[in-house]
C-alpha cells in the first residue's frame, strides 16, 4: 500500500491524541484511506516529551519550519494553536504545496480568507474538521450532507470548558474558578482560558460555520461575544425555576437585514434537547429549509474525540489528494468565486426574547412602573417572578421574561427601569432562543 507521509506540528493534547489513535488504528484507518498515513516527522518545542511519545517511530525536531519545508512530508498537520506562527507555517506549507490539516480555530477564523485563497492557488487542500465542535464531523455535515439546503440558521454549544463549567456550577454548586482548573487538567481549555470564559473561541467557531453555511466570508472582527463570567449561580436558577438552562450559545442567522452572528449566556427550554448537553460535549443545531432542524452531538474537546476529526481529514486528505482543486469540495462549502459577503448586524439590531433580573425596593408601584416602561416600547412581558426578601433584606429580586423584541429597544427599556429610584443596581440582562422552529 502507498503511503502518505505526515508531518505533525505540536505534539500535545490533540497532536498526542492524533499520534496514538492513528498508531491504534493503523489497520482500520488505512483500509479506508487506500494508503498507509503515518506521521514521520514531528515537531515540538518539547523535545523530550516529543520523543517521549513518538518513541522513534518518528523523527523528532523543534523546528517547525523544517517539516513545512521537508520535500518527503506530503501533509502537514498543524496542531501548535495560536495566529502568528501557525499563520506563517501553513502558508509556508502551502507555498511548498502541501495539504494542511489544522484544528486551530482562531487561525481559521481570523485568516482562513487568505488561507483558502492561497490554497486554491496552489491546488492543496486545507482540511479543519477538527476546529469547530471537536470531534463532531459538523463541517462534514454543512459542507455536504446539507448540501441542498438553504441555511436558516445555525446554534450551538461549541466551547467543551463553559459547558463544563456551567454544569459542574449548577450541578455540585462549585465556584467558577475551581471548576475552570479542572477543564484545564482534562485538557479542554485553550492555552489561554480566557479564550473560553469569554467566548471568544465559541466566536471562532460560529464564524467558521456561519461562512459555510451561508456562504460569506470569515469575519470575525465583526461577531458579538459575550462570555460566562458575569454568570451568577442565582440566574442559573432563577432560569432552572422558570423551565430554562442557561448555555453559552452561538447562534448565527440569516435575516432580511444581514446576518447575526453572536456568543452569549442564552436560557433555552429545558425541553429541548440542546439544553440537556452537559459537561465538555457540544452540540449544534442547523435548520435548513428542506431538512428542518437537525441536531449533532458529541465530544467537542479533548484528545482523541479531537484526534478523530483530524484523522477523518487525513483520510479525506490521503483519498483526495490527486483531484484537482474543482473536482474537491469547496474549502467553504461555496465555489470560491461563489462567496458573497452579507451585513453582520450590530448586537443592537437583533431580535430575541430576554431574561431581566433586577433588585427592587420593597414598595408598592415598582412593579407597576416596570411594567409601563415595557409597554411603553411595545415590548410585552412572557412570565414574571417576584422573590420574597430574604431575612433581613429590603430588596426583592424581580424577574421578567420578555417576548421578542429588538435589542436598541430593550437597551432604552433597561436604562429607564436602572432610572427608576426603587430599582437598585444594574439590570441583569440574558438573551433567550427557543431553537424550535
Ligand atoms: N484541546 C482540545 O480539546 C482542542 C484543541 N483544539 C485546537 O488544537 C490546537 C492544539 O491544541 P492543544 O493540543 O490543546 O494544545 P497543547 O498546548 O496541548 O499543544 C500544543 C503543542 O505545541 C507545542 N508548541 C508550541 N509552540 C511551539 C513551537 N513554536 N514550535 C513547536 N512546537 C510548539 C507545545 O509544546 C505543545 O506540545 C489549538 O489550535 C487548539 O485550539 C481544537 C479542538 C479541541
Ligand atoms: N477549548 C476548546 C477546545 C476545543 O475546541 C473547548 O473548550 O471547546
Ligand atoms: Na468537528
Amino acid at each position: 500500500m502507498k503511503q502518505i507521509n505526515v508531518g505533525l506540528l505540536g505534539i500535545g493534547t490533540v497532536g498526542g491524541g492524533t499520534f496514538n489513535v492513528l498508531k491504534r488504528n493503523q489497520e482500520e484507518i488505512s483500509r479506508r484511506a487506500g494508503y498507509s498515513i503515518k506521521i514521520t516527522k514531528v515537531a515540538d518545542r518539547d523535545i523530550a516529551r516529543a520523543k517521549e511519545i513518538t518513541a522513534g517511530a518518528a523523527e523528532v525536531t523543534d523546528d517547525a519550519f523544517s517539516v513545512v519545508s521537508d520535500p518527503t512530508i506530503d501533509v502537514v498537520v498543524e496542531l501548535i494553536g495560536g495566529y502568528t506562527l501557525a499563520k506563517d507555517l501553513v502558508l509556508k506549507a502551502i507555498e511548498n504545496g502541501k495539504h494542511v490539516v489544522t484544528a486551530n480555530k482562531a487561525l481559521i477564523a481570523l485568516h482562513g480568507n487568505e488561507i483558502f485563497a492561497a490554497a486554491q492557488k496552489k491546488n492543496v487542500i486545507v482540511a479543519y474538521e477538527a476546529a469547530v465542535a471537536g470531534g463532531i464531523p459538523i463541517i462534514k455535515a454543512l459542507r455536504e450532507g446539507l448540501a441542498a439546503n438553504k441555511v436558516e440558521w445555525i446554534a450551538g454549544i461549541i466551547n467543551g470548558t463553559t459547558n463544563f463549567i456551567l454544569t459542574e456550577m449548577r450541578e455540585k454548586g462549585l465556584a467558577f474558578a475551581d471548576v475552570l482548573g479542572e477543564a484545564q487538567r482534562l485538557g479542554y481549555a485553550e492555552a489561554d482560558p480566557t479564550f473560553d470564559v469569554e467566548g471568544i473561541d465559541a466566536a471562532h467557531k460560529l464564524t467558521i460555520m456561519s461562512a459555510i453555511g451561508f456562504g460569506i466570508p470569515m469575519q470575525f472582527d465583526k461577531a458579538y461575544t459575550e462570555g460566562i463570567t458575569k454568570l451568577t449561580a442565582k440566574d442559573i436558577r432563577y432560569a432552572e425555576e422558570l423551565g430554562y438552562r442557561v448555555k453559552l450559545l452561538g447562534i448565527t442567522k440569516r435575516t432580511e437585514d444581514g446576518v447575526e452572528l453572536r456568543v452569549h449566556p442564552t436560557l433555552i427550554p429545558e425541553k429541548r434537547l440542546i439544553a440537556n448537553v452537559n459537561g465538555a460535549m457540544n452540540a449544534v443545531v442547523v435548520k435548513g429549509d428542506a431538512v428542518g432542524p437537525t441536531l449533532y452531538y458529541g465530544a467537542g474537546a479533548g484528545a482523541e474525540p479531537t484526534a478523530s476529526a483530524v484523522i477523518a481529514d487525513l483520510v479525506d486528505v490521503a483519498r483526495m489528494h490527486n483531484a484537482s482543486v474543482d473536482q474537491r469540495v469547496p474549502y467553504l462549502a461555496f465555489q470560491p468565486e461563489q462567496i458573497k459577503p452579507l451585513a453582520i448586524l450590530p448586537i443592537e439590531a437583533i431580535s430575541s426574547a430576554y431574561y431581566l433580573r433586577m433588585r427592587a425596593s420593597d414598595k408598592p408601584g415598582v412593579l407597576a412602573d416596570v411594567t409601563k416602561i415595557l409597554g411603553d416600547r411595545q415590548i410585552s412581558i412572557d412570565a414574571m417572578m417576584q422573590k420574597e426578601p430574604q431575612d433581613n433584606e429590603t430588596e426583592a429580586d424581580i424577574i421578567i421574561l420578555t417576548h421578542i423584541t429588538v435589542e436598541k429597544n430593550m437597551n432604552a427599556a433597561i436604562a429607564a427601569i436602572e432610572a427608576l429610584p426603587a430599582i437598585v443596581g444594574s439590570v441583569t440582562r440574558l438573551r433567550m432562543e427557543e431553537l424550535g422552529k
